[in-house]
C-alpha cells in the first residue's frame, strides 16, 4: 500500500513550466521564434519588393538567394557553433547574440538595400548558430532529467507552434501598414518593415528575459559534446540505416515531403504576387500550411486510425503531391489557399507518423542514428530545393499559352517548379508504399472506405481458411441448441468433418468464464465488465477452436456468437452499440460467419421452455429479453443476405428443413434434396 501510494506521488510532480527559470528561458524562446518566422516572411517578401522592378527572373533569383543566405551558415559553421556553447558563458553568450541579433535585424530597413539584405540575414544566421546550442545545453542545467521530455516537447511546440502566428501578423501588418503610413510617412508602402521592427524588438525582449536569468551555471566543463560535421554524420548514418526495408521507405518518404514543401516555401513568394496577391497573401498561403499540418497531425490521424500507419503514410504523401499539381495549375487565391491547408494536412500526417514509427519501430540502438541522419539529410535536401526552386522558376520565366491571339493562360516558372514539386513527391509516396506496405493483396480503396468508417472488418487471416463458419443466436430455449446439433448431424451424414461448438465456454479459460458470468451469485457484475469477460471469452475461442477448424477446412457450428453480446450487452444493457461491436471486432480479429441462423421465438415462450433454476441472464425481466428479440431482428434485417432468419415456434422437424434448404446454398458440393430423401430413410447415428 505505501509502496503505491509513494509511487502515485512520485508520478505527480509539478508542471515542467512551474519551474521559474525554465519558464523564463520558454518564453525567451517563443519570443524569438515568433521573431525567427517573421523574419523568414519579411526578408523573403522584402527581397521580391525590392527587386520587383527588375523582372520575374531576376525577382525569383534574389528571393531564392535569401533562402541560401539563411541555410548556408548552418552547413558550413554547425559543428564550431556547438564547441563554442560548451566552452563559453551560456548566458552571455545568448543575451549578446541576441543584441547582435538584434542591431542586424535593425539595420535592415534602415539601409534598405537587397545587397544588405543578404549580408545581414546570413549574420543573423550566424549569430543563431551560437544561440540555439547554447539554449539547448542550457535546458538539462534548468531542467531535473525526468522533465526533460516534457521540456523538449514544450520547445518543439513553440518552435513550430509560433509559425502560423507569425503568418497570421504578418499578414495583418501588412494590412495595418496602409494605415499607419499616413501617420508615418517612411513606412508608405513598406510594409515588411514594419514585421522587421517587430521582428527586432523580439530579440531585444528576449536578451532582456535572458539577462536577468542568473539560474544559468558558468561552468560547463563536463558537457562538451561536438558535433560531428553533417556529411560525415549522413555518410555514416546511411551505413547504418539504409540496410532496413523500412527505415529506407520513411526516410525516402520523409524527404519526398521536405522536398515538396522547399519547393513550396521556395517559389511561394513569386507565386502568390503573380496571382495579383500582396505580401497579406502571402502571409495567409505561408500559415496556411501550418493550420493544415496541425490539422493533420490532430485530426487526420484520428479518422484514419483504422487504417495502416505504414499505408497512411505513403498515401498522405502521394496525396500531398497530387494536390501540389492542383496548386500549381489553378490560379485562383482562395482555391489555392484551402488546398494548402490540405497540402499542409498531408504533410502533417506524413510527419507524425514518420517520427512516431521511427520511435516505436526502429531498433533503439539505431533510433538515435536515424533522428540525426534524417535532420541532417532534411537539412540539405531543404536547402538544395530552396535554392533550385525559385532558380529554376526564373530560368524558365514567364510564359502564356496563346490560342490565337488571345492569351488563355499563363504558366509561370514556379507554376512549373510546383508541378514538379508534386509529381515527385507522389513517385516518392508510391516508392515508400511500396517499400513498406504490410498489407498486400489487400486492395487499398477497400482498406480506405472501412477505415473512413472506423472498422477494421478486412481480417487479415480469414482468406486462408477455407472451411465453413455458421453460427446460431436467438434468444432462451428458441431452440439454437437442438437445432445447431441436427445440423452438426445432417453435414457429418453428408460426409462434411463438422466442429459443433458453442459460446460462452468451449475453452479451459472459457470455462471459467462462464462460471462467473452465468453464475447467479454474480448479481453484482457489471455492465461493461459483462461484455468484456464474453468479448475475452470469445477471443479465446476463436483463437483456439474457431480459427484452427476453418484452416483445416472443417464446417465449424456454433450456438452463439457476436451477435449475442451486441443483443445482451447493446440492448438488454444499454451499452453503446458502437463501443461492443468494437471490443469484439477486436476480440475476434474480425472474423464474421458466413451464415447466421436466428432462430426467432417470443421470449414468453422460450422461456417457459426452459426447466430448472434461471441462470443470472435467464432471471432478467420479460422486458429485457424482448429488447434483446428486438435487436437480434434488426441485425438480421440490416443483413439480409447473411442470415436466415427462422420462426421458433414451428415444430422442430419443419425448421430442420428450412435450415438445410438454406445452408444447402452455401455448400460447395451439395447433396440434391431428391437423393437425400432416399438416403434419409436408412438407420443413422443420431449424436
Ligand atoms: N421448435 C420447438 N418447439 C418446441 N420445443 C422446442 C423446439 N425446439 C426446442 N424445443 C425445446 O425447448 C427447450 C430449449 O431448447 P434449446 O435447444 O436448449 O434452446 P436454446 O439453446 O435456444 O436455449 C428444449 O427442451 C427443447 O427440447
Ligand atoms: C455469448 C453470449 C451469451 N450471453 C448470455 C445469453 C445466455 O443467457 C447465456 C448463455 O447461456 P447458455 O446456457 O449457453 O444459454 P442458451 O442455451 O440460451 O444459449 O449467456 C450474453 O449475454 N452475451 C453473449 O455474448
Amino acid at each position: 500500500m505505501t509502496t503505491l501510494g509513494r509511487n502515485t506521488a512520485r508520478r505527480k510532480p509539478p508542471h515542467v513550466l512551474a519551474n521559474a527559470p525554465f519558464r523564463k528561458l520558454w518564453t525567451a524562446m517563443s519570443v524569438c521564434s515568433l521573431g525567427d518566422w517573421l523574419n523568414l516572411l519579411a526578408l523573403t517578401a522584402l527581397a521580391g519588393n525590392l527587386t520587383a522592378g527588375e523582372g520575374y527572373k531576376f525577382q525569383s533569383l534574389a528571393i531564392g538567394g535569401v533562402f541560401v543566405a539563411k541555410m548556408l551558415p548552418a552547413i558550413v559553421l554547425g559543428p564550431l557553433a556547438g564547441v563554442f556553447a560548451d566552452r563559453f558563458d551560456r548566458r552571455l553568450t545568448m543575451f549578446f547574440c541576441d543584441l547582435l541579433r538584434f542591431a542586424l535585424v535593425l539595420s535592415i530597413p534602415l539601409i534598405g538595400s537587397y545587397q544588405w539584405v543578404i549580408i545581414a540575414t546570413f549574420l543573423v544566421e550566424c549569430v543563431n548558430l551560437f544561440w540555439v546550442p547554447a539554449k539547448d545545453a542550457t535546458v538539462p542545467n534548468l531542467v531535473p532529467k525526468e522533465r526533460l521530455e516534457e521540456a523538449n516537447q514544450l520547445n518543439l511546440l513553440v518552435t513550430y507552434g509560433t509559425a502560423p502566428i507569425a503568418a497570421l501578423l504578418f499578414a495583418v501588418l501588412s494590412v495595418a501598414d496602409d494605415a499607419l503610413a499616413n501617420l508615418v510617412p517612411f513606412l508608405a508602402g513598406r510594409d515588411t518593415y514594419l514585421a522587421l521592427f517587430i521582428n527586432a524588438l523580439a530579440y531585444l525582449v528576449s536578451a532582456v528575459i535572458i539577462f536577468s536569468l542568473k539560474d544559468i551555471p558558468k561552468n560547463h566543463r563536463d558537457a562538451a559534446a561536438s558535433t560531428p560535421s553533417v556529411l560525415r554524420q549522413i555518410v555514416e548514418g546511411w551505413r547504418f540505416v539504409g540496410g532496413n526495408r523500412l527505415i529506407r521507405g520513411l526516410i525516402i518518404g520523409m524527404l519526398g515531403a521536405f522536398a515538396a514543401g522547399g519547393a513550396v516555401v521556395g517559389v511561394a513568394k513569386i507565386y502568390v504576387d503573380a496571382l495579383g496577391g500582396g505580401d497579406a497573401a502571402y502571409g495567409v498561403v505561408f500559415g496556411a500550411v501550418f493550420v493544415g499540418m496541425a490539422s493533420g497531425m490532430f485530426f487526420g490521424i484520428k479518422l484514419l486510425k483504422e487504417l495502416s500507419r505504414r499505408r497512411l503514410f505513403g498515401l498522405s504523401i502521394i496525396v500531398a503531391g497530387l494536390v501540389l499539381v492542383a496548386i500549381a495549375l489553378v490560379h485562383n487565391l482562395v482555391i489555392v489557399v484551402l488546398l494548402t491547408v490540405l497540402l499542409g494536412a498531408c504533410a502533417g500526417i506524413a510527419w507524425i507518423i514518420g517520427y512516431t514509427m521511427i520511435g516505436l519501430e526502429v531498433d533503439d540502438s539505431l533510433r538515435g542514428r536515424t533522428f540525426s541522419f534524417l535532420q541532417s539529410l532534411a537539412r540539405v535536401t531543404l536547402l538544395l530545393v530552396v535554392a533550385v526552386a525559385p532558380t529554376l522558376a526564373g530560368l524558365f520565366g514567364r510564359r502564356v499559352i496563346m490560342v490565337g491571339r488571345e492569351a488563355v493562360y499563363q504558366f509561370d516558372g514556379s507554376n512549373l517548379v510546383l508541378v514538379i514539386g508534386g509529381l515527385l513527391a507522389s513517385i516518392v509516396g508510391i516508392v515508400a508504399l511500396l517499400q513498406m506496405d504490410d498489407r498486400k493483396g489487400v486492395p487499398i480503396v477497400s482498406d480506405l472506405i472501412s477505415a473512413v468508417r472506423g472498422e477494421r472488418f478486412a481480417p487479415e487471416e480469414t482468406e486462408q481458411a477455407r472451411g465453413m463458419f455458421i453460427a446460431f443466436e436467438g434468444g432462451e430455449g428458441s431452440g439454437k441448441t437442438t437445432q445447431s446439433r441436427l445440423l452438426a448431424i445432417w453435414l457429418r451424414d453428408q460426409g462434411f468433418d463438422v466442429v459443433q461448438t458453442r459460446e460462452p465456454g468451449s475453452t479451459k479459460v472459457g470455462m471459467r468464464l462462464r462460471a462467473i458470468l452465468l453464475d447467479a451469485v454474480h448479481q453484482g457484475l457489471s455492465a461493461r465488465s459483462e461484455a468484456l469477460l464474453y468479448a475475452a471469452d470469445r477471443a479465446e475461442h476463436v483463437e483456439k477452436v474457431i480459427r484452427p477448424a476453418l484452416y483445416r477446412g472443417s464446417m465449424v457450428i456454433s450456438d452463439r456468437y457476436v451477435d449475442s453480446s451486441l443483443a445482451y450487452q447493446g440492448a438488454g444493457r444499454a451499452l453503446d452499440r458502437a463501443d461492443v461491436v468494437r471490443i469484439n471486432t477486436w476480440a475476434t480479429g474480425g472474423l464474421v460467419p458466413d451464415l447466421t441462423v436466428l432462430i426467432d421465438t417470443p421470449p414468453s415462450i422460450g422461456l417457459a421452455r426452459l426447466g430448472g433454476a434461471a441462470d443470472r441472464i435467464e432471471a432478467e425481466p420479460l422486458e429485457f429479453h424482448e429488447r434483446v428479440r428486438r435487436e437480434f431482428r434488426s441485425l438480421a434485417a440490416a443483413e439480409p443476405d447473411r442470415y436466415a432468419v427462422i420462426d421458433g415456434t414451428l415444430p422442430q422437424d419443419q425448421i430442420s428443413l428450412l435450415i438445410h434448404d438454406r445452408v444447402r446454398e452455401l455448400l460447395p458440393d451439395p447433396v440434391p434434396q431428391e437423393s437425400e430423401d432416399v438416403t434419409g430413410t436408412m438407420p443413422a447415428i443420431r449424436d
